[in-house]
């Protein structure tokens, strides 16, 4: 049981917009008897209201700093698959947060996020005219922090959640070192 290969340890999803990071920590905390955690969702229910509401009204520095608040609670329990916002990776100081789980990347390719994010209106920072380009740039300022990640899975684009569920499973005896390590 992968569980308890990890010891219970809990499995944070960081990557880009879209990659499904809620997605595929829904299937992965089902499968591995996990409780499912999402940050974002976490934030819109302490505010009672949404994510691009409190862009609009508070700017972004200030959602940073929900977010990091909401890291630093969920940081300290076990056994939950958490997926976290694209751009929680970019401050330092959720980095001694995120190291108290395994840190997955999921990597994918900008056409696969442009296809899953065109028409989307939920995400403030995707307010752009040109979303292949605002994706590429936003992955080339934070492609540095993503990979500091304990694993990195490359998706394609037919994946399903099932199978990306899988080969993280079969990649976590590759990093059974780093994660006990940390524990
Ligand atoms: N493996 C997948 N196959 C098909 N569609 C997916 C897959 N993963 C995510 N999606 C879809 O892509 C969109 C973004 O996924 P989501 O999990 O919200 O991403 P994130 O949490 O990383 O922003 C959703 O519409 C979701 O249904
Ligand atoms: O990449 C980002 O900076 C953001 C990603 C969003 O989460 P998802 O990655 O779940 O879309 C959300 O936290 C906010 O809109 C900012």
């Amino acid at each position: 049981m992968v569980a308890e290969l990890l010891q219970g340890m809990s499995v944070f999803l960081v990557g880009m917009m879209g990659c499904g990071k809620s997605t595929v920590g829904e299937t992965l905390a089902r499968q591995w008897g996990y409780r499912f955690l999402d940050t974002d969702s976490l934030i819109e229910q302490v505010g009672h209201t949404t994510i691009a509401d409190i862009f609009a009204r508070e700017g972004e520095a200030a959602f940073r700093d929900l977010e990091s608040q909401v890291l630093e609670q969920v940081c300290a329990y076990t056994r939950c698959a958490i997926a976290t916002g694209g751009g929680i990776v970019i401050r330092p100081r959720n980095w001694s947060y995120l190291q108290n789980g395994l840190v997955i990347w999921l990597d994918a390719p900008v056409p696969l996020l442009v296809q899953r994010l065109q028409g989307d209106t939920t995400r403030p920072l995707l307010d752009s005219e040109n979303l292949s380009a605002r994706l590429a740039q936003l992955l080339e300022q934070r492609h540095s922090f993503y990979s500091q990640a304990d694993l990195k899975i490359t998706l394609e684009p037919e994946q399903t959640p099932e199978q990306i569920v899988q080969a993280i499973r079969e990649q976590i005896p590759s990093v059974l070192k780093t994660v006990h390590s940390k524990s």
